[in-house]
């Protein structure tokens, strides 16, 4: 749990905020709103200050150095703009350099960035220069695709559309064959 937050200034400001809107916060449904909202902040926000490196540097003797993808890791995140979900999937290929981590590590790595206030494209290329810092691979490269509520349910209103991102290091940035065969699985 992220230890900064301080749960009386979220319910005080929920207060403050269902009055600007025009509501009335004395009514029942509405009475532990601002409790709700202070313990859900909790959660969604968990990754600030947080550091993933914890997560990445545990590693394991590599059997060999071929690539590794771990594929369809779901997240949910929150534009910094709107404060409004954006959510869909991470895949994360790396090209080894002797060591590899737990496949855990790396869905707690999207954890860290994505339980923020955040922007794609930054937390496409935060998880992917964590993993080449602590992990120190060969090359890795990250994929993001995402839908944006604040694309969807307000402003342009244009519910399907996807934001796709990706970041790549070290290999992946010169090597258009481990490009194409990273993509070519996660679209399997
Ligand atoms: N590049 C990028 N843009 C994002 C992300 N999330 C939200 N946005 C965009 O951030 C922009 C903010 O634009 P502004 O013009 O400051 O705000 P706005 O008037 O509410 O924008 P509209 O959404 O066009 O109504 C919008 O175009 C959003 O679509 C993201 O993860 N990456
Ligand atoms: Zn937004």
């Amino acid at each position: 749990m992220n230890n900064k937050i301080d749960k009386n200034k979220i319910e005080e400001a929920v207060r403050l905020f269902l009055e600007g809107i025009g509501e009335d916060v004395t009514r029942e449904g509405l009475l532990d709103t601002p409790t709700r909202i202070s313990s859900m902040c909790e959660e969604l926000f968990a990754g600030i200050g947080q550091d993933a490196s914890c997560h990445l540097t545990k590693t394991f003797s590599a059997p060999n150095n071929e690539m590794v993808i771990e594929k369809d890791i779901t997240f949910y995140s929150v534009c910094e703009h709107h404060f409004l979900p954006f959510y869909g999937k991470v895949h994360i290929a790396y090209v080894p350099d002797g060591k590899v981590v737990g496949l855990s590590k790396l869905a707690r790595t999207v954890e860290v960035y994505a339980r923020r206030a955040q922007i794609q494209e930054q937390m496409t290329s935060q998880i992917a220069d964590d993993i080449m810092e602590h992990l120190q691979p060969r090359g890795v490269m990250v994929y993001i695709e995402a839908e944006h509520m604040c694309m969807t349910m307000r402003g342009i209103k244009k519910p399907g559309a996807t934001t796709v991102s990706f970041a790549t290091r070290g290999e992946f940035q010169t090597s258009e064959e481990l490009r194409k065969s990273f993509l070519e699985i996660i679209k399997g």
